[in-house]
């Protein structure tokens, strides 16, 4: 028997079977369309995504048959925000997409308002259109009709999670877990509840959320998409948080980066919820069995989508692999910096308008530079993040573990142990997201015994060390800061 996981991320679908061992046993992967409809806005057509889980799915199922899997994780790019018609299942508007800055207005109409405090204190976060609140907020005014809808109770909110599960469930379940909610900027991760206030200052009916549930239960059982069987849906998580489990993250104190699309370095932080002053965000890492456990999050928006920029529109970069070799063929960045603010800026700086810069160029600029010096920008925002971390937690990371697309590249990784000076260690299975989700459904299903069994599973392929002398790092990170403010200058 094998534990099948839905990763639903920002670009594609992956479907993925894990064995007992927590091994890939097969796997499927199905892009789907990103629609640009302004500058700065970014939507998912859900009945694609649908239509894309679907396909990974059955290709999954074309190898091994829905008898022989025990359960279903489900993990998701998070924030994206869908409302759709209770009768119909139809979308009355595209999922707007976690990145997309389309509600800045609403931010900061509501920062104006003065609701910044009781924001942060009840949900962890800051006010940004990051979040799925201003979202729904901006669906409920912008599409003919939706609001009334809203108030007959003829309509459904939910981040992709919940999409899928009702989508699994034939429209008989409609939940979410303690992670999805804890990103819509609409719960309370205290009291574990929607939070009534904020539902009215936002004007947002409490009858569309879902209910919201553990991490690691049965939601439900599949009906059709499975050929008929009925396999329990056990498990679901945000994808950041399914890869702090999938990483064993589990005690106070370990932490993870994902280099993916954006990057997110999330920190166990145990049974406390720690308020940042640094303008990490507080969140729920996961909640089982009556137990909440909580983490510290920093939020870089561009991270390997700065790569894909190289490679798609400037064109520098056949393939994304390329850019380790390009980087190692110079010597140092040559003093060129590349600030990828191509949508603002999350951790530390929650800056909407700043866009993104080069500085630093001379006659001999050449490509190579670029690439170097995006590839150093991942690193660098990376250690914006961790020093707001060990300041609010004031915990001295021991090492990094890391996973996502961009952590294959090896000048990144050994950059990063420079930079951050500790170890940075790349696990044998980099598809933790997956393997998380995994883990959520397995545990409650009895595939697998406790979080000892999965901590122990965990291996280091590759541990990458600080080699680089601490005054070359200094100035260097030195040059970044001075190149961020100077491109926060320019708006
Ligand atoms: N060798 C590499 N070097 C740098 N970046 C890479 C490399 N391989 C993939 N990437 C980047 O990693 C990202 C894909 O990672 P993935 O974890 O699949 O992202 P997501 O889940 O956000 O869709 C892409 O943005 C891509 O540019
Ligand atoms: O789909 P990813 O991997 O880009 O992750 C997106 C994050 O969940 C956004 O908060």
């Amino acid at each position: 028997m094998y534990i099948l996981a839905i990763d639903q991320g920002t670009t594609s679908s992956r479907a993925i079977a894990f064995d007992q061992a927590g091994n890939i046993v097969h796997i499927a992967q199905k892009e789907f369309k990103q629609y640009f409809p302004q500058p700065g806005w970014v939507e998912h057509d859900a009945n694609e995504i649908w239509t894309s889980v679907g396909s990974v799915i059955g290709e999954l199922l074309s190898k091994l048959t829905a008898k022989k899997i025990a359960a279903i994780g489900i993990t998701n790019q998070r924030e994206t925000t869908l409302l759709w018609d209770k009768n119909t299942g139809e979308p009355i508007y595209h999922a707007i997409v976690w990145q997309s800055r389309q509600t800045v207005s609403i931010c900061e109409e509501w920062k104006q308002k003065g609701y910044s405090d009781a924001v942060r204190q009840r949900t962890g976060l800051l006010i940004d259109a990051y979040f799925s609140a201003s979202k729904i907020r901006w669906i409920l005014t912008n599409v003919p009709g939706a609001k009334a809808k809203a108030e007959n109770g003829e309509l459904l909110f939910g981040t992709i999670d919940t999409w899928l599960v009702w989508k699994m469930t034939r429209g008989k379940a409609h939940v979410t877990d303690y992670t999805n909610a804890s990103r819509t900027m609409l719960y309370n991760i205290h009291t574990l509840q929607w939070d009534k206030e904020l539902l009215s200052l936002f004007g947002i009916p409490e009858s569309i959320l879902p209910e919201v549930r553990s991490c690691s239960e049965v939601y439900g059982y599949t009906t059709a998409a499975f050929g008929g069987e009925e396999v329990p849906i056990a498990g679901i998580a945000g994808d950041q948080q399914a890869a702090l489990f999938g990483q064993a993250c589990f005690e106070a104190g370990m932490a993870k980066n994902t280099y993916g699309t954006g990057c997110f370095m999330l920190m166990n932080t145990g049974a406390k919820a720690v308020s940042s002053q640094n303008g990490l965000l507080t969140t729920i890492a996961w909640g089982i069995g009556g137990k909440t456990e909580y983490a510290l999050e920093g939020s870089i928006f561009v991270a390997g989508s700065a790569i894909q920029w190289l490679r798609d529109g400037l064109r520098i970069l056949q393939k994304s692999s390329d850019s380790e070799k390009q980087a190692y063929s110079l010597a140092s960045n040559d003093g060129v910096y590349v600030v990828p603010a191509f949508v603002g800026l999350g951790t530390p700086y929650w800056d909407s308008d700043t866009r993104g810069a080069i500085f630093g160029l001379t006659r001999g600029t050449q490509r190579e530079h670029l690439v170097r010096a995006t590839l150093e920008a991942i690193a660098y925002q990376t250690k914006d993040v961790l020093n707001a971390m060990q300041q609010d937690s004031g915990i001295e990371l021991k090492n990094l573990r890391v996973d996502g697309g961009a952590v294959a590249n090896n000048f990144l990784m050994q950059f990063q142990s420079d930079l951050l000076g500790v170890p940075v260690v790349r696990p044998v299975v980099n598809e933790t997201t997956a393997l998380g989700a995994a883990y959520l459904a397995g545990l409650a299903t009895g595939y697998w015994k406790d979080r000892n069994e999965i901590a122990q599973r965990w291996q280091a392929q590759n541990t990458f060390t600080p080699q680089m002398p601490i005054a070359e790092t200094t100035k260097l990170y030195k040059g970044w800061q001075k190149a961020v403010e100077a491109a926060r200058l320019f708006k």
